[in-house]
């Protein structure tokens, strides 16, 4: 229900106009702020800045391997969302990569002599779940491809903006193996059993208009304005309180896991909770004197 009204709320007539995909970094036209924590480590594999007060802006930056995704990149990604979730100065995290690759899966030639025992024993791509963890929201500005892990990755995000050359699919059958970080279970959540069957045992592609039918993603944006538009909805959340802003991502991430009695009553307590702050106080009373509320994540 509060996803179906955050995609509607989120949802524009903005023009579509296709454009040639590149590998150019799709963060390096937008302003650089004094920085947050995260912002001012140096990384082999992404790029952290803060293009607006209150946002983290990630990108991922191996666009010779149309930035597939090794362990180091992983890793990377990790530290760098756990600095921004501690970061009492963020409020909200934007992840994108290139224009012609949000991420083209994980790094093949990485894992493609693995064997199963060491696999099992080190929990291979169990670290990959860590993002899933960050309370903070984060919003994926996908442009070109988001295949295998790559579509992964978007759908453990929390808002999905793309470009109209975002593509998404889940090929792995085609290389022997299935989708492993959440293909089979955060798509079939999305998008129903029909299209996430048609994508996982065909490896089909879909556009980013048919994403958008589809309900995997939250909008489609104007071709070059996608990691814009996600600093945009970042920014914006980033104003919220973050207290409300957590507590509201709880309660929607807890609705794929509870039935809808326990998940009524999980978000009930969770608002009665917000009675304890000081943003509701403060909230609430700029309402009634009709001002603007300044909320000081307490
Ligand atoms: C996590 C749980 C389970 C997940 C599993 C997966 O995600 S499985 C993966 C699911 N994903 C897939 O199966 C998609 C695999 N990728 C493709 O099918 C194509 O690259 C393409 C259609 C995305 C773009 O075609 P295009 O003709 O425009 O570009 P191009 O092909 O020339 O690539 C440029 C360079 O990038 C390299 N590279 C690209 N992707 C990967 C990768 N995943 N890995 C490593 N490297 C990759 C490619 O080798 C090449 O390097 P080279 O040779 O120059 O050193």
């Amino acid at each position: 229900m509060l996803a179906s009204t955050v995609r509607t709320a989120l949802r524009t007539s903005a023009p579509r106009v296709a454009a040639l995909p590149s590998t150019r970094n799709l963060s390096t036209s937008l302003p650089r702020l004094s920085s947050p924590a995260a912002a001012a480590k140096e990384y082999q594999n992404i790029l952290v800045s803060s293009p607006a007060k209150g946002v983290t802006l990630i990108t991922l930056n191996r666009p010779k391997a149309l930035n597939a995704l090794n362990s180091a990149l992983f890793h990377e990604l990790n530290e760098a969302t756990e600095i921004a979730d501690n970061d009492p100065e963020v409020g909200a995290i934007v992840l994108t990569g290139s224009e012609k690759a949000f991420a083209a899966g994980a790094d093949i030639k990485e894992m493609k002599d693995k064997q199963y025992a060491d696999a099992y024993k080190t929990n291979f791509l169990g670290h990959w779940t860590k993002l899933t963890t960050v309370r903070k929201p984060i919003v994926a500005a996908v442009s070109g491809f988001a295949l295998g892990g790559g579509c992964e990755l978007a759908m453990m995000c929390d808002i999905i903006l793309a470009s109209p050359t975002a593509n998404f699919g889940q090929p792995e059958i085609n290389l022997g193996v299935i989708p492993g970080a959440g293909g089979t279970q955060r798509l079939t959540k999305a998008v129903g059993k029909s299209t996430a069957m048609e994508m996982v045992l065909t490896g089909r592609n879909f556009s980013a208009d048919d994403a958008e039918r589809r309900g995997l993603i939250s909008r489609v944006v104007r071709e070059g304005s996608v990691v814009d538009e996600a600093v945009k909805v970042a920014s914006t959340i980033a104003k919220k309180g973050q207290i409300a802003v957590q507590a509201a991502k709880e309660g929607v991430n807890a609705s794929f896991e509870l039935s809808l009695q326990e998940g009524t009553r999980f978000e009930r307590r969770l608002f009665q909770s917000l009675f304890a702050t000081k943003d509701q106080k403060e909230g609430m009373a700029a309402f009634a004197e009709k001002r603007k509320a300044n909320f000081t994540h307490e």
